[in-house]
C-alpha cells in the first residue's frame, strides 16, 4: 500500500497537488446543490470543509471519488483514496481485524498476509489487545479507529473523512484528533475531512473551506496559521476565539 510505503514522506508544505476541483456543478431533481466549486489539496496538507447540512460537502466528496458525477467542471485526483464515508459501519458479527482486513479480502488477497498487514498496523490504532473482540464490545473512538485503519489498508495517502467523530462525546473527540494528527504525521496523509464544528476545524486544519448551503457555494477558503508550536496549542491561543467569530460570520 503506498501510504505506508511512504510513510512520513507528505508534510504540510510540500507543494505537489494531489486533489483539484475546478468550477463543479451539480443538481439533484433539478434542484441546484453544488455552484462553482473549486479547491484543491496539497500532499500532506490537512483541509477541512466546513458548511451547514446540505450544503453538499458528502456530494463533494462523492465527486471526488466517483461515486457521483458532476453535471459541470472538472475533477483532478493524483493518487489513491481512500473514503471513510458518515454511515461507514463493522460488521457486528466479524471481529475488528476481520472487519480491518475485509477490503482486501475482498480484493482477493491472500487471507494470512491480509491479516498480517493489518496486524503490523494494529499498535497505531491503539487496538492491540481487541484485535478479537467484537465491534459490539467496543466504544465508538475505538470503532473508529477500527473503521479509520480498514480505509487506510484498503487504500492509499489521501483520506477522505466525512464527519468520523461526529457521534463522539467530546472528550472521546478530543483524543482522536489528537490520534488523527499523529497517524496524519506516522504515515504522511493527505487529509480532507467534513465537520460542522467549527473549533475542530480550526484546530486540525492548515487550510478551511467555508461552504453556505443552498445552492452549495465556497464561501471562503481560510488559511490557518497560528504560528506557533504544534496544532494541540491552538487551543489556548486567543487567534483562535477570533478565527471562530469570523467563521460564524460566514455561515
Ligand atoms: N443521491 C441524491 N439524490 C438526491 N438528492 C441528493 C442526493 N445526494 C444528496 N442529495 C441532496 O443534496 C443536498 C446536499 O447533500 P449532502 O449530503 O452532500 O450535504 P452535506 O453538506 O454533506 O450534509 P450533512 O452535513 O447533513 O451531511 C441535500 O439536500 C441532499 O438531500
Amino acid at each position: 500500500m503506498y501510504a505506508l510505503q511512504q510513510a512520513k514522506a507528505g508534510h504540510a508544505g510540500a507543494k505537489e497537488e494531489v486533489i483539484r476541483l475546478d468550477r463543479i456543478g451539480k443538481r439533484f431533481d433539478g434542484s441546484e446543490v453544488l455552484r462553482d466549486i473549486s479547491l484543491h489539496l496539497r500532499k500532506g496538507e490537512f483541509v477541512s470543509l466546513l458548511g451547514p447540512s446540505g450544503s453538499g460537502k458528502s456530494t463533494i466528496l462523492n465527486i471526488m471519488t466517483g461515486l457521483e458525477e458532476a453535471d459541470t467542471g472538472t475533477v483532478s485526483i493524483g493518487g489513491q483514496i481512500g473514503y471513510m464515508q458518515q454511515k461507514d459501519l463493522l460488521l457486528p458479527w466479524k471481529t475488528v481485524i476481520d472487519n480491518i482486513a475485509l477490503p482486501l479480502d475482498l480484493k482477493g488477497r491472500n487471507k494470512k498476509e491480509s491479516r498480517a498487514l493489518a496486524e503490523s498496523l494494529i499498535d497505531r490504532v491503539g487496538l492491540r489487545g481487541y484485535e478479537h473482540r467484537y465491534p459490539g464490545e467496543m466504544s465508538g473512538g475505538m470503532k473508529q479507529r477500527a473503521s479509520f485503519l480498514r480505509t487506510l489498508i484498503a487504500s492509499g495517502e489521501i483520506m477522505l473523512l466525512d464527519e468520523p467523530f461526529g457521534a463522539l462525546d467530546s472528550m472521546t473527540k478530543s483524543s482522536m484528533q489528537q490520534w488523527l494528527l499523529e497517524v496524519q504525521e506516522a504515515f504522511g496523509l493527505t487529509i480532507l475531512f467534513i465537520t460542522h464544528d467549527i473549533e475542530e476545524a480550526i484546530l486540525l486544519s492548515d487550510r478551511v473551506y467555508v461552504l453556505s448551503s443552498r445552492p452549495g457555494t465556497i464561501k471562503e477558503e481560510l488559511g490557518v496559521d497560528f504560528g506557533v508550536g504544534d496544532k494541540r496549542s491552538r487551543l489556548v491561543d486567543p487567534k483562535l476565539l477570533k478565527m471562530k467569530e469570523r467563521i460564524r460570520s460566514l455561515l
